[in-house]
């Protein structure tokens, strides 16, 4: 069964500009079910551009993306986000949603906007939140949290949304160590029943330990992919971050 051995995302040949600047050129990568596949870089590397590739925000110049063996640009934004979900960087004051409610919006992609969550959704919305640590937010008002715990709402909102592919964009800033911790756990278990995370980190001392896999991207296209032994060795980290 050749469905079975398919990417889950594969990127071909990707080459990017920005306002006519070359960012990316012919980055070339595949992410696997139950992977965890961290991004490293210097600031300006390109890692949140590429995040923003295979999210289908931006279009490639060139090359090619499929995910679950179907091209990037034949799905709809719903369709897309059934199999990838998202955690951005930045928190953006929204209305004053309460935690729940922007947590439940994680179910979207698979209903109307107007649905109302069944008692058996908000109970396993509310369960999320317990696993991150952060049920006693449960009732709270978005725009009234930290930094840090808005954060851990919007990792629950995309862990509700249940889509295999986890794209995470530095996932660890903001929370205090503990979270940072039970984060790492968490994401672990997630590879294990079969998700595939791809995150971006700053901190490649700590993903030579959380993650299995690393892609280094310097000028404009990957410098090394694979594991963590060796494309986070003390030699590639110098290089990575020389200036
Ligand atoms: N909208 C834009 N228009 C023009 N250039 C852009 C735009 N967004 C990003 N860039 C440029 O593209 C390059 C890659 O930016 P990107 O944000 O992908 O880097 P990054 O690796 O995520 O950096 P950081 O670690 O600082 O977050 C940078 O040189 C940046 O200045």
């Amino acid at each position: 069964m050749e469905e079975q051995h398919a990417a889950l995302m594969q990127v071909q040949a990707v080459s990017c500009d920005l306002e006519h600047i070359s960012v990316l050129r012919e980055v070339s990568f595949s992410l696997q079910k139950g992977e965890m596949v961290g991004l490293l870089g210097a600031n300006g590397a390109g890692k949140t551009t590429l995040m923003r590739l295979i999210l289908g925000f931006i279009r490639p110049l060139s090359g090619e993306i499929f995910l679950a063996g179907q091209h990037l640009k034949h799905y709809s934004r719903r369709a897309l986000a059934q199999l990838i979900a998202y955690v951005p960087q930045g928190h953006y004051a929204m209305f004053p949603y309460r935690v729940i409610d922007v947590v439940l919006m994680g179910n979207l992609p698979r209903e109307s906007f107007w649905y109302s969550a069944s008692s058996a959704l908000v109970e396993e919305a509310q369960l999320v939140l317990e696993k991150l640590s952060i049920g006693d937010l449960t009732y709270r008002r978005y725009t009234t949290l930290s930094g840090g715990q808005r954060q851990s709402v919007l990792l629950a909102r995309a862990l509700l949304q249940k889509a295999p592919l986890l794209v995470l964009d530095e996932p660890e800033t903001g929370l205090d160590y503990g979270q940072q911790q039970r984060l790492y756990i968490l994401l672990r278990q997630l590879t294990a029943e079969g998700y595939c995370i791809f995150a971006t980190t700053h901190d490649p001392l700590r993903a030579r330990q959380v993650f299995q896999r690393a892609i280094l991207l310097q000028n404009k296209t990957i410098l090394c992919d694979g594991p963590v032994s060796t494309a986070l060795s003390d030699r590639l980290i110098e290089k990575l971050y020389q200036r």
